[in-house]
């Protein structure tokens, strides 16, 4: 599979507001990128491979883990190991300035498939977490609002003004922290196969009863949420040190940015949970 990225030297930036153009979702053109080695004048373009990803087929009625293997314990350690990946995702990214020019349409282009790069990778990331779950799992996409919240939100905050030339560098870290925060978010669907594992007569009540509300207050741990919003500040304060300069150390990314992202991951992977088990018994 080939991915090819391009960027058009002297093209307008968008504002932040205008990266959703690059979807089409606000009426934005795709334009067919003419690919590498283009006669366009001006035109840099920077070729990947990536190997395809895509699960291998597995019966249905066998996809459901009856395995100790989704517990409630060894998926919140896989989510604490995702705030480094998550936090190390963004440092990579913030070492560029903000870059608008990635952000035009006409930016990404692969054969046979409409949308762009990071469309294209969170999908195919996404297709390895059915193998073990419900079915309903492979109908439980929120990539468009993951996608807002990067490009409208996050990154305009910690990515610096201007520009730098860093086109192709800033796509490949953005498709990387969009894929982190994809796998943390829609590992909700585990969260909430192990909590329906370990207390299926709770869950199975607000289930038939169709009941969001209840669903959300069953699986909701405060406590825990609030743990996870000091250790991600405390690590970002720790893994973005920039130890070259004098003390005090200057900071490659704002700490109370990251525990900001965290208090808009978490309900967003409650939402994901809540879909998830209101399908659970069908
Ligand atoms: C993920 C869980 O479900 C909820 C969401 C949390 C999160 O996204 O970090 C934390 C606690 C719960 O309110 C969990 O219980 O671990």
């Amino acid at each position: 599979m080939e991915f090819k990225l391009a960027a058009k030297a002297a093209a307008a930036w968008p504002s932040p507001a205008h990266a959703l153009a690059l979807r089409g979702e606000t009426g934005g053109s795709r334009v067919g990128f003419a690919g590498f080695g283009s006669a366009a004048t001006g035109t840099k373009a920077l070729r990947l491979r990536a190997a395809s990803n895509s699960a291998t087929p597995v019966a249905k009625e066998g996809r459901v883990d009856q395995s100790e293997t989704v517990t409630l314990g060894s998926i919140r350690q896989t989510l604490i190991k995702l705030e480094d990946s998550i936090i190390f995702c963004l440092l990579e990214r913030a070492q560029y300035r903000y870059n608008a020019d990635t952000y035009d349409s006409s930016y990404f282009h692969m054969d046979g498939f409409e949308g762009s790069l990071v469309e294209y990778m969170v999908r195919e990331t996404e297709k390895l977490h059915v193998q073990v779950l419900h079915p309903i799992a492979d109908s439980i996409n929120i990539n468009k609002k993951i996608w807002n919240l990067y490009f409208d939100e996050l990154l305009p905050r910690f990515a610096k003004e201007g520009s730098d030339g860093n086109y192709g560098s800033s796509a490949l870290c953005d498709t990387s922290c969009l894929q982190a925060l994809s796998k943390r978010i829609h590992n909700g669907k585990f969260v909430a196969e192990a909590k329906f594992q370990q207390s299926p007569e709770a869950y199975r009540l607000a289930i038939e009863a169709q009941d969001p509300v209840q669903l959300m207050e069953l699986l909701t741990f405060e406590t825990v949420e609030r743990a996870v919003e000091q250790r991600v500040e405390v690590k970002a304060k720790i893994f973005g040190q920039d130890v070259s300069t004098a003390a005090p150390p200057a900071r490659k990314i704002d700490p109370s940015l990251v525990a900001g992202l965290y208090r808009r991951i978490m309900p967003l992977t409650k939402e994901v949970q809540v879909a998830y088990l209101l399908g659970r018994l069908d």
